[in-house]
């Protein structure tokens, strides 16, 4: 059994240290363990990263980035181990786990360059003796916690701004999904990143995460996760007034109106609802389909699925692969079952696939779906798909803004001004035109509502990381 370690201070540690099990979802295999840090771990990766912000804020823009596209050209060369990794502990299917990789090395790409253009400003002033302007400076230590369904580019999604910024880091995994974080903390020493800058902590979220809210040298923190915790952080964060970003849950409605390409829907919805076996925060959860075409989209769309193959990730034909852990298979089959007994009708699939100890739910079409259904109300975080009739534009605006959540929301019309006119209506941060895979690292993600506060990617993705210092200058 590998043993890993965290990394602090230039140095992997916590070998003494309790360790926590990696198990992969696809069997019930234990394939590593990670130390069981806690507050102690924290507070030594903190004083590391507090030790290292002066120098590493030092250097310019343009030596960070060296350092940035060093880790982005070693994440692509080993781009076959860490996806392997990231299946085996998180079970995403080889070609996803390839395509995260990428996906989370063009952050690291974006950021060196954004890094470079963190601008300041003159303003005119109202009166001679004096020159205003506006400089711009890292925000300090950053705490990163981050889930498991994307475990590589929700890390580089956040450490790369920060380091970008000239912000030392202290990353927190899941606890479901920690080797991959350990993979891309090799890789930041191969790189070279000076002792301090990155640190790894594993182990209690509760203590790693408390020390971070509550350590005054950590000035920003950075999230991914459910509403549920990030809520909680918020409520942590009000003691030092902690700087906070919230990437978190979703419910994504999916309008599927009656002058839609039918094909490019299917598409669409097919991509949007399997990646990652339905386990993204911008998965669609509820599928609204005008009446005109319900029927005709329901039969293509279940044709889709059933195409869709379910195994283990490493096997290269697999579409659809274990869902994270038990109380997730449990809670898909939860939705279903509640679903059926209020008069939903399963078309495909609806049950659960339990081999070698594998946590497998077969990918679910449900339709004669109502709104009275926990999947309708609850992020289900799996392979099903429950379609709702809908006869107005406005009953299914109206329907898809009936949730606290707001991170992401799909369209599907080939009419333009009717497909503006329903998106300007959506209160969503994120929303699919025709288009059921919108990420990518140039772009503001991020939610409205209970789905987050701020934005990651795109050039908003810089701001979290630094702070304006407004600076008033007497020439007189
Ligand atoms: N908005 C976005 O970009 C994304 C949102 N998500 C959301 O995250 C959820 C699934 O991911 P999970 O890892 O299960 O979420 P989670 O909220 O259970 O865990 C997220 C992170 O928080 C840590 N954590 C757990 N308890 C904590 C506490 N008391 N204090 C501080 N940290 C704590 C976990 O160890 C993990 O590192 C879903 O709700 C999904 O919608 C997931 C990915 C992206
Ligand atoms: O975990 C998630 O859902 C990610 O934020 C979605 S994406 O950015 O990888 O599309």
């Amino acid at each position: 059994m590998k043993k890993y370690l965290m990394y602090v201070d230039g140095e992997w540690a916590g070998n003494e240290l309790d360790t926590m099990d990696v198990v992969n979802p696809a069997n019930g295999e234990v394939i590593g363990t990670v130390p069981y840090g806690g507050k102690k771990e924290a507070q030594a990766a903190i004083e590391a990263a507090d030790r290292a912000f002066s120098s590493w804020s030092s250097l310019t823009a343009y030596e960070r980035a060296g350092y940035l596209k060093k880790l982005q050209e070693l994440m692509l060369e080993n781009e076959e181990e860490l996806a392997e990794t990231m299946t085996l502990e998180m079970g995403k299917p080889m070609k996803e786990s390839r395509g995260e990789v990428r996906y989370a090395a063009s952050f690291l790409e974006w950021f060196a360059e954004e890094g470079k253009r963190v601008y300041g400003e003159t303003i005119p002033s109202h009166l001679g003796g004096k020159r205003l302007q506006v400089w711009k400076k890292p925000v300090g230590v950053v705490g990163a916690i981050t889930p498991w369904n994307f475990p590589a580019a929700m890390l580089t999604r956040k450490i790369g701004p920060a380091l970008a910024a000239g912000c030392p880091v202290i990353m927190k995994p899941s606890r479901e999904s920690p080797l991959t974080a350990v993979k891309l903390t090799e890789l930041c020493v191969e790189a070279g990143f000076p002792k301090g800058v990155v640190n790894l902590v594993t182990g209690s979220s509760s203590q790693i995460a408390g020390e971070l809210m509550q350590n005054e040298k950590v000035r920003k923190i950075t999230f991914t996760g459910s509403t549920e915790i990030g809520k909680q952080l918020i409520r942590q964060s009000a003691d030092q007034v902690k700087k906070l970003s919230l990437e978190l849950g979703g419910h994504a409605p999916m309008l599927v109106m009656d002058d839609a390409d039918l094909d490019k829907a299917v598409k669409g919805v097919v991509a949007s609802k399997f990646r990652n076996a339905g386990q993204t925060c911008i998965c669609g959860n509820r599928i609204f389909v005008q009446s005109g075409i319900y029927d005709e989209f329901v039969q293509k769309f279940s044709e889709e699925v059933q195409k869709l193959k379910v195994g283990d990730g490493l096997d290269e034909e697999t579409d659809i692969g274990p869902l994270i852990n038990k109380d997730g298979l449990e809670k898909v089959a939860r939705h279903v079952e509640d679903a059926a007994r209020k008069g939903a009708k399963v078309v495909t699939g609806g049950k659960p696939i339990t081999v070698k100890n594998g946590m497998y739910y077969t990918p679910t079409v449900m339709s004669e779906v109502s709104e009275d259904m926990i999947l309708m109300k609850e992020e289900t975080f799996g392979p099903v798909a429950p379609i709702m009739k809908v006869e107005t534009d406005e009953e299914a605006v109206r329907l898809a803004n009936q949730t606290p959540y707001g991170l992401a929301a799909y369209v599907f019309s080939e009419n333009v001004a009717r497909g503006m006119k329903i998106i300007e209506q959506l209160d969503y941060g994120i929303v699919g035109w025709n288009d059921g895979a919108p990420s990518a690292a140039q772009v503001p993600f991020g939610g409205m509502k209970e789905s987050g506060i701020g934005r990651e990617g795109g050039h908003e993705g810089m701001d979290a990381f630094i702070e304006s210092q407004y600076v008033s200058i007497g020439i007189d």
